[in-house]
């Protein structure tokens, strides 16, 4: 089958070797010259036979959006466009609906594996009609992980399931990490466990809480053992507070993710104003200790 591939950065350019491996033909686009196999979106469209299927896998939010509008102005019915990245659910019936009124068919698909999906695989949850996924299916089964499709690919429901799947999805990433994280500076901080990465090693087999993410802090600890060539400072892409946003509309208690979410945005504050009032309150009432405001944090002098 022929793929029009739009986005050949840190996961588009893996899928595009790996849907390669698997014996199907991709014109991939992108801006950087290097890497691209169409000098424009015109072009790429130019180079595919009709019925076309063009993947959009580049960064969520206003390129999406634009990337999916332009594709409708060069696209034609009965053509299918699946975006790939990790744009909000809510967009998918604005970008479906837009398409639809062209006759142009539009799946949303959640992929999940990271730089490591080459090689691994991809995990998929796709949202769209019936009738389109069948038609991407020889695109989805390149990617999807060996092994049973039901094991590594879902339709998991109409326009918009794909991307809700792979908040929901994100939401349990940031709970995972944020607990083995959580595991690792409490054994860190006990003098009792001598050997640290050793220990968290010794997890990766027969324990309960053996996982990939589990493997990936193996990796990191075997070539940083205490963790201390980075700052703990942690970025988040938009899919944690959107989790976040859904079950507080839903009612749905997520204490877990939530606490995950916020201790992103406290890793970010080197003297949060928030503990400073609590600092403060603390002396207000019960005349407990505060530090003086240093020129670094923690720094500073007891005062009472
Ligand atoms: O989808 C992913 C993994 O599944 C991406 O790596 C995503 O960027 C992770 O989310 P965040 O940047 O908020 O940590």
């Amino acid at each position: 089958m022929q793929l029009g591939l739009v986005g050949l950065g840190k996961m588009g350019f893996n899928m595009r070797e790996r849907i390669r491996r698997a014996g199907h033909e991709v014109v991939g686009y992108d801006r950087n010259p290097e890497v691209t196999d169409a000098s424009s979106l015109a072009d790429l469209v130019d180079k595919l036979e009709a019925p076309r299927v063009v993947w959009v896998m580049v960064p969520a939010g206003d390129i999406t959006r634009q990337t999916i509008a332009d594709l409708g102005e060069l696209l034609a019915p009965g053509d299918l466009v699946i975006d790939g990245g990790n744009s909000r659910y809510t967009d998918d019936k604005v970008n479906a609906e837009l398409l639809a009124g062209k006759e142009i068919g539009y799946l949303d698909t959640g992929v999940s594996g990271g730089v490591w999906g080459l090689d691994n695989g991809y995990g998929l949850m796709v949202g769209g009609a019936a009738e389109d996924v069948e038609k991407a299916m020889p695109i989805f089964d390149a990617l999807r992980p060996e092994g049973p499709r039901e094991e590594g690919f879902a339709h998991a429901g109409q326009v918009g399931a794909g991307h809700f799947a792979k908040m929901i999805h994100n939401g349990i990433e940031y709970g995972l990490m944020q607990a083995y994280a959580e595991g690792f500076e409490l054994l860190e901080a006990s003098k009792l466990v001598e050997n640290v990465p050793a220990t968290i090693k010794a997890w990766q087999r027969g324990t309960v809480v053996r996982s990939w993410l589990l493997d990936l802090l193996v990796r990191a600890l075997d070539s940083d053992p205490e963790l201390d060539d980075l700052r703990g400072h942690v970025e988040d892409s938009g899919e944690g507070r959107w989790t976040v946003e859904e079950a507080i509309n839903l009612a749905v208690p997520a204490p877990v993710i939530s606490a995950a979410l916020f201790a992103r945005f406290a890793s970010r504050q080197d003297d949060s104003p928030a503990m400073r009032a609590v600092a403060s309150l603390r002396n207000q009432f019960g005349g407990h200790a505060v530090q003086a405001a240093g020129p670094t944090s923690g720094s500073g002098s007891t005062q009472s």
